[in-house]
């Protein structure tokens, strides 16, 4: 067979880049096009150089997307802008997996209210289909545009989704703490994330706010209708990883031995989750695309406590992205991932 061709829209970001790092081993795929808005027509290891020798081909503009004949795109664009493109890519006969918020959410209307900003391709709403493997499998098999999780969402509806699919916990009152390392920002520089304002320090930001609020509480709506949840995102001051704490209310009587059997058994054919016996750090999943999960019940206090973990820039976006194309292009799931995580 020969191999399947992609087309690698927003290269010179981090997603972007890690995403090229994944493909490059990938046994049945080709990188047939790299593209870059500012950097057209330098070579994708000039703005890259840990790729020298290994993925030098030239980047291109967006727009030679549409003179290639390809079986899918990655587009790892700013939210806002990868609407214009899957809007300018409908029906070109390619898959799309799309990194961005923007077809994440039930609809336009919640749409502008959580990101402020008209949605200019309301028809691709119809046929996205939200991409966490784990629990969409079957939609995501017959989908033309995935929309890839965020990084945070990931981490929290991972080790929610069992709780709510059994009817464990309480859907109101849901408390998630999330801590993401700088890269979760993207690779263009601001005050936030300038090296002395993270270096060293340790702020919340986005309370009450930040739109993964609703995409987390959107996807975990659909399991358990009603649920409301206070999502509060940290800054870590590390390069990549995210480690979520989530408190929730059982409805019933509980025990910690209960909860672990239930997560082996809801992940048991899942790949990439990963019950763990003790707390996880992030660096147990650096650079791979593990979710690991650690859930418990305290007896003092009547709290389910779960800690989870994922690398940001892979089972936060490249990797779960390549995840969804394995998935729509017919592969083994996990084709590809089988990275090993990188500690220390
Ligand atoms: N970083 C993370 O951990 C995660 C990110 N995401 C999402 O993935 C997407 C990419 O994120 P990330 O890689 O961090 O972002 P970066 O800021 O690192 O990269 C964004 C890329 O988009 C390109 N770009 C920017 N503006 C435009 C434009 N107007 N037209 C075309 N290309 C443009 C840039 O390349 P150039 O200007 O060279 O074309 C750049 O390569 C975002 O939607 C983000 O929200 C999702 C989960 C996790
Ligand atoms: C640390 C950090 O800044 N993280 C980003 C979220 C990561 C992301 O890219 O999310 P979307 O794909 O939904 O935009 C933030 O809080 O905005």
């Amino acid at each position: 067979m020969p191999k399947k061709k992609i087309g690698v829209v927003g290269a010179t970001g981090y997603t972007g880049s890690e995403l090229v790092r994944i493909l490059a081993n990938h046994p049945e795929v080709e990188i047939a096009v790299i593209t870059s808005e500012s950097r057209a027509g330098e070579k994708f290891s000039d703005v890259h150089p840990f790729f020298k020798d290994i993925v030098d081909q030239p980047l291109h503009k967006a727009d030679k997307v549409n003179e290639l004949d390809l079986d899918l795109v990655f587009l790892a664009l700013p939210h806002g802008v990868s609407m214009e493109y899957v809007k300018q890519f409908a029906g070109k006969g390619f898959k799309i997996v799309d990194f961005s918020g923007d077809f994440r959410l039930d609809s336009p209307k919640t749409y502008e209210e959580w990101y402020n900003k008209p949605h200019t391709f309301v028809e691709g709403f119809d046929t996205a289909v939200y991409g966490l493997p784990e629990l969409f499998y079957d939609k995501i098999k017959g989908a033309d545009l995935v929309a890839n999780p965020g990084c945070y969402p990931t981490s929290a509806i991972l080790p929610l989704a069992p709780l709510l699919a059994n009817g464990i916990i309480e859907s109101k009152g849901i408390i998630i703490d999330a801590k993401s390392g700088i890269t979760g920002a993207g690779i263009k520089a601001s005050t936030t994330t300038h090296f002395s304002n993270v270096n060293d320090n340790f702020k919340a930001y986005g309370l009450k706010n930040h739109r993964h609020t609703i995409e987390i509480q959107g996807v975990l709506d659909g399991i358990t209708a009603g649920v409301t949840l206070q999502f509060t995102p940290h800054l870590l001051p590390v390069d990549r990883g995210i480690l979520s704490t989530t408190y929730a209310r059982p409805k019933g009587a509980t025990s910690s031995a209960e909860l672990k059997a239930l997560y082996q058994d809801f992940y048991k054919d899942k790949p990439f989750v990963r019950i763990c016996g003790t707390p996880p750090a992030i660096k147990d999943v650096r650079g791979s695309n593990y979710c690991n999960i650690y859930a418990d019940f305290d007896e003092r206090t009547g709290n389910i406590i779960l800690i989870s973990t994922i690398d940001n820039l892979v089972k936060g976006a490249a990797g779960q992205a390549v995840q969804n194309m394995n998935i729509m292009l017919g592969f083994e799931e996990s084709l590809g991932l089988n990275q090993i995580p990188v500690n220390p």
